[in-house]
């Protein structure tokens, strides 16, 4: 059982996620570098928060044509699991495997603050941990986490109860106040805020457990 966590030129969250995953959770993480095809003997992989090409053109619109994220698609659709943080959800959204955008911040500026959640699905493993209403306190920290989407966008998210968070107090003015998405089969979820920092209680809170500890489902 091992989880995989993507390197992109810019990323910043990826010693995060390992040190989350395998100092506070013991599960066995290994770095894929962006130039890798090999996602062999994976039980999930996660695409991590950072600055992925500096934030270039727009955030993760160049990330997406990496090599590693080929054989992602190809992961996902044989039923692997995926996990996007932040950047990882701008990526998994540039890529298509997630519907919608994220865009600049209201504001437009950059938010750095703990984020009130509540969880609106457990349909999906990531969440089963927890109730319908559950609240989270994750961090966040971002420019471009405003989530956007069509009106039909929307309603088919509604449809599929593939809404997973919802902000209480919306952050950034993300329509339907939508923190984190899953795709319809829920296998891929992304989310704007960082449960990689709340795992470990000398950093401030342990919410972020159980989103991570469901990467081995
Ligand atoms: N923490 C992050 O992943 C930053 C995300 C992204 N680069 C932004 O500023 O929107």
């Amino acid at each position: 059982m091992s989880i995989g966590v993507v390197v992109f030129p810019g990323s910043n969250c990826d010693r995060d996620v390992r040190w989350a995953a395998q100092g506070c959770l013991n599960i066995p993480t290994r770095f894929l570098w962006h130039e890798t095809r090999d996602l062999n003997g994976l039980d999930a992989v996660v695409l991590p928060g950072g600055f992925s090409y500096g934030d270039y053109l727009r955030c993760g619109a160049i990330a997406r044509f990496a090599p590693v994220l080929e054989s992602l698609v190809e992961f996902v659709a044989r039923g692997g699991r995926v996990l996007g943080i932040c950047n990882g959800f701008q990526v998994l959204t540039e890529l298509g495997l997630l519907p919608g955008a994220l865009t600049r911040n209201r504001s437009l500026h950059f938010i750095c603050e703990d984020a009130l959640l509540t969880v609106e699905s457990n349909r999906t493993p990531w969440l089963m941990g927890h109730q319908r209403k559950d609240a989270l306190t994750l961090p966040i920290a971002h420019g471009e986490g405003r989530y956007q989407c069509s009106d039909e966008t929307l309603c088919q998210l509604q449809d599929d109860d593939a809404i997973a968070l919802r902000y209480v107090n919306n952050p950034n003015g993300s329509v339907a106040d939508i923190a984190g998405i899953t795709n319809k089969t829920g296998n891929v979820l992304g989310l704007m805020p960082h449960p990689e920092r709340a795992c470990d209680p000398v950093i401030g809170g342990v919410d972020g457990r159980g989103l991570l500890q469901s990467l081995l489902g």
